[in-house]
């Protein structure tokens, strides 16, 4: 179905077969056929795929594009120089760093003393695998200022989950535009070329999976509906531009950025139909599903997209949010409990605070327990939460954090650990907790 939101039309549905005409090019998409030998409007017919020909059915996912002129039409890939905490192919040669880590909101540039794009504001913060053996994801901060002018994205080695937190982005795609606010996620797939405009300073975060796609979780006993709904995520529809002049392709390709020039843009897709297609999603209409009776449940009720290892129930890279709902749990400690786990949880704020950690996790900044290293709640919240009264209350109300968990073991990048960023006073907030102890009551 169409959703209309702003100047903008999305198509709404997850893993859906789409399909999108520009309006000025009525019946622009061939009927009945994806290769006719000339195509409607004299454009030209291309596929992207997103998974091999002959993966399972359930799972093929590939779209047609029909376009002024053919994605090939380009000058020679050319390598970039290397940003110092850039874009990394490899994450198993960093020493080992099992301390629990946080990060204070990382510095956006002001524009008047270092002009900034997307691109130039990706920071590897972690990851893990490597993009060879496409097994694997890399986080990413990013921290911009201008727009990418003539300048398009792709990556050959993985998906893009962008989380803005400061900053609306205005998405460009080859299958037409989106706009992405604070609050909202998008995900650009492997080889999809794109474009960010900012309208100031911009600040968020990036998960990129490598051989996998983002996928709903089973829902199992909680049955058909819930969490994120499939008819929430929007896809953007077919706007070409027929525009010549020097354009730049920035290709991600083997974790190192290599630039190739064109003399038009690559945005001129007149239609395009398939299951391969960007998206976004308002993290707003997560249906949050929690215990009403008592205990604190796992937080994998929380998660709204799974990129999945060949491994069933294990995720390269689950995302996970933390959005606000009531909490009426009975003779319980309510929030988080302490813990060791067999993954590893990368976290971000959008807004507001964590219940958790009330103090010192801001938005724009970060924490990372990598897997078995303990953490939980800092003491304010142990001893809160020990004596509150257990009303029913909204928790979390004005804020969102979110997790990206997974299943490999991380590799954190010298830059962050070195960074001037990094909370050195971390541990503290959990030195205070003290033994309670008392072998004569039970
Ligand atoms: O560490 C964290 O704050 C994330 C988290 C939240 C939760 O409710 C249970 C487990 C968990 O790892
Ligand atoms: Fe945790």
């Amino acid at each position: 179905m169409e959703v209309q939101e702003g100047e903008l039309v999305y198509l709404s549905g997850f893993g859906s077969e789409l399909a999108s005409e520009d309006p000025r090019c009525p019946g622009s998409l061939p009927k009945n056929q994806n290769n006719p030998q000339r195509c409607p409007y004299g454009l030209y017919a291309e596929q992207l795929s997103g998974t091999a020909f002959t993966v399972h059915r359930n799972a093929n996912k590939r779209s047609w594009l029909y376009r002024i002129r053919p994605a090939v039409l380009h000058e020679q890939f050319v390598r970039l120089p290397e940003t110092p905490n850039g874009i990394v192919p490899d994450f198993t040669e960093f020493p080992p760093e099992p301390n629990q880590l946080r990060w204070l909101p990382f510095d956006i540039p002001l524009k008047e003393e270092n002009q900034v794009d997307f691109v130039d504001g990706l920071k590897t913060i972690s990851g893990a695998g490597n993009v060879h053996s496409r097994n694997g994801l890399a986080i990413y901060v990013y921290t911009c200022n201008v727009s990418m002018n003539n300048k398009a994205l792709y990556s050959a080695d993985g998906d893009f989950l962008i989380v803005p937190q400061q900053g609306v982005l205005d998405v460009t795609t080859e299958f037409g535009k989106m706009v992405v606010k604070p609050g909202e996620i998008c995900v650009i797939q492997q080889g999809m070329r794109f474009s960010i405009k900012v309208r100031g300073p911009t600040r968020g975060y990036v998960l990129e999976v490598f051989g996998t796609h983002f996928e709903l979780p089973y829902l199992g006993p909680i049955g058909a509906n819930g969490l994120a709904n499939p008819r929430d995520f929007l896809h953007p529809t077919s706007t070409f531009e027929d525009v010549t002049g020097k354009f730049d392709i920035v290709a991600k390709f083997q974790g190192k950025l290599f630039q190739a020039q064109q003399n038009h843009s690559p945005f001129d897709v007149v239609a395009w139909h398939g299951n391969y297609v960007p998206y976004k999603y308002n993290l707003d209409h997560f249906m949050t599903i929690n215990s009403v009776s008592f205990d604190h449940a796992d937080p994998s009720i929380f998660t709204v997209l799974t990129a999945p290892s060949v491994q069933p129930g294990v995720a390269i890279a689950d995302f996970v949010i933390f959005p606000p709902r009531w909490s009426v749990a009975e003779n319980t400690f309510r929030p988080p409990y302490y813990h060791r786990n067999c993954m590893s949880e990368f976290m971000g704020l959008i807004k507001g605070n964590y219940e958790a950690k009330a103090e010192g996790f801001a938005p724009g900044g970060a924490t990372l327990h990598q897997m078995m290293t303990p953490h939980g709640p800092d003491v304010q919240c142990f001893e809160g939460a020990s004596h509150a009264k257990l009303d029913a209350i909204r928790v979390a109300e004005g804020t969102m954090a979110f997790m990206f968990e997974t299943s490999l073991s991380l590799a954190v990048l010298p830059w962050a650990l070195a960074s001037n960023k990094k909370d050195n006073n971390y541990r503290n907030c959990w030195q205070g907790l003290k033994s309670h102890f008392n072998q004569g009551e039970p």
